[in-house]
């Protein structure tokens, strides 16, 4: 007669599947909870316990990890030896292996789950019956997800399950058992404060297939981490539209990053290609809209809206004067939502909060490797800003200060960033050298310059932005200072009246 073992967490369709397998003539071997669950439902079991002859014991811990279990699951049936070894010890042999493993994944997504409960999910017995089976996948089937319970029924009616189809179940078993302890690892590295571990064993689901990569010649796919994640793209709701394409997302996620960083004011941020082309803050929703809209009326065309507030009807009335490919915001009004859901093919995502973990590292992949860093999250530290000219700003400049530094962080180095009042006016982006990022930066803004605040992500390495920047006419800079040339543009700032501010803090971005 054949044997299978059933032992499961998620008991989904698991009695009728059992059922099915008796009828086929099986015998089932079954652990506590699911003997209870099938003898519940009528069906014939055995108890692991009378295949061990050992009690399950410390709470659960220990039930199927016995010789009589392991030595069944992994004899090769065509091997004489194996079989006579078997013979000898009194082990007769399992055909089928049904298990799913304790939710460790769900219970640490659950809002307070304490590390207790968290350890007491990390199932040891599953995995090792789902390793010995998908080693054995000559003799053995094993099954991990209920949507397989079909097939191996459909091949098993037919006689037996095929080699094929053992095969892909049990490579189906390491790559769920591998992603299982892999999130395990990632959790108790994270509780132990680990950053950067000698190996890195990363899990992440695949959220969606794309329709293509960044280029229709791509394929892609979305994978989401599996621990608990900041409000992000991934956990995003999308509340109208089509599908988010690649570039969608990496560029919202862009827009997503940077709109996070204004806490204390109400902000809208435009992006294009994941550089901001327009970013606006103000007293209200409407008001920072058009002050991002007016930044780069041109280059917002087909770009990503996002904002820190509530969309309401008037600013959604003003978005949906133009074209956009998405806009993420906390939430929408109904009336708003009513007024941007007439436009077919925008994408309204909702991301309920803008506040970040502390822990995030990005990772950006390389031929051959990755690269893991912590996120720059610094912002502007006023305690070690230091007015090096001979002139301060002031207050007003301040502000335009502050401004063009949460937005210069957010585009790619070389880069620069003018703001005039409460506005971008210029943004020279991902350039190869200062100088030109600063003469982008002046072309856009036109007579904007004149007066305005510059931001560059990075020190000058000589004075010359610095004489492009007084030509323009503009009145104040931000930079983080270093250089060994710094008292050169400290002079041609004073020369032109220009107060200029060292943070003391880089923030190049080169991906
Ligand atoms: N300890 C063991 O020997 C053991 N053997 C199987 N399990 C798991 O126990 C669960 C099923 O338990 P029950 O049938 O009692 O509801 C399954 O998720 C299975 O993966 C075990 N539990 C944890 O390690």
């Amino acid at each position: 007669m054949k044997r299978a073992i059933i032992s499961v967490s998620d008991k989904t369709g698991v009695a009728s599947f059992a059922k099915q397998l008796i009828e086929l003539g099986f015998e089932i071997i079954s652990t506590g909870g699911t003997k209870k669950a099938l003898q519940d439902a009528g069906i014939d079991v055995i108890g692991i316990s009378n295949v061990t002859d050992f009690p399950e014991i410390l709470e659960g811990r220990v039930k199927t990890l016995h010789p009589a279990i392991h030595g069944g699951l992994l004899a090769k049936q065509s091997d004489q030896n194996h079989m006579k070894a078997l013979e000898e010890q009194g082990i007769s042999p399992i055909h089928l292996v049904v298990v799913n493993l304790y939710p460790f994944k769900e219970t640490i997504k659950k809002n307070g789950t304490t590390f207790e409960d968290a350890i007491e999910n990390i199932d040891i017995g599953g995995p090792a019956m789902l390793r010995a089976s998908a080693k054995n996948h000559e003799s053995v089937t094993v099954v991990t997800d209920p949507t397989d319970y079909d097939v191996v029924l459909e091949e098993l009616s037919k006689g037996e399950v095929s080699g094929t189809t053992r095969r892909r179940l049990a490579a189906k078993v390491f790559r769920h058992t591998a992603s299982y302890d892999a999130l395990i690892a990632e959790y108790l590295t994270k509780e132990s404060n680990e950053k950067y571990p000698e190996s890195l064993t990363l899990t992440y689901e695949r959220k969606q297939t794309l329709r293509y990569g960044e280029n229709p010649h791509q394929e892609a796919a979305f994978y989401e981490t599996a621990l608990p994640a900041s409000p992000s793209l991934a956990n995003a709701e999308q509340l109208h539209g089509k599908e988010l394409s690649y570039n969608n997302i990496n560029d919202a996620d862009a827009a997503l990053a940077l709109v996070s960083e204004f806490k204390d004011t109400v902000a809208a941020v435009a992006v294009k290609h994941t550089n901001p082309c327009g970013v606006g803050i103000a007293d209200t929703l409407e008001g920072a809209f058009d002050e991002a809209y007016e930044a780069d009326p041109v280059s917002i065309f087909g770009g990503i809206v996002a904002v820190n507030e509530t969309i309401d009807k008037a600013t959604a009335t003003k978005l949906a004067d133009i074209f956009l490919e998405v806009i993420i915001a906390p939430d929408y009004s109904e009336d708003a939502l009513a007024i941007l859901k007439k436009k077919k093919n925008i994408r309204l995502l909702k991301v309920n909060n803008t506040t970040k973990k502390n822990d995030v590292q990005t990772i950006t992949s390389v031929q051959g490797g990755l690269l893991v860093q912590d996120e720059d999250r610094s912002g502007l530290d006023e305690a070690t800003v230091e007015v090096v000219t001979e002139r301060k700003p002031t207050e007003d400049e301040w502000k335009s200060l502050k401004l063009s530094w949460s937005v210069v962080k957010h585009v790619k180095s070389n880069a620069i960033v003018l703001v005039n009042g409460n506005r971008t006016v210029g943004v020279g982006a991902g350039q190869m050298n200062r100088v030109g990022a600063c003469e982008i930066a002046v072309k856009q803004a036109g007579e904007l310059a004149k007066g305005s605040a510059l931001a560059s992500d990075a020190f000058f390495p000589m004075k010359d932005t610095v004489e492009k920047a007084a030509e323009a006419g503009i009145k104040v800079i931000i930079q983080p200072g270093g250089s060994i040339r710094d008292e050169e543009s400290i002079q041609a700032a004073n020369e032109a009246g220009i107060a200029m501010v060292f943070t003391g803090m880089r923030h190049f971005r080169h991906a």
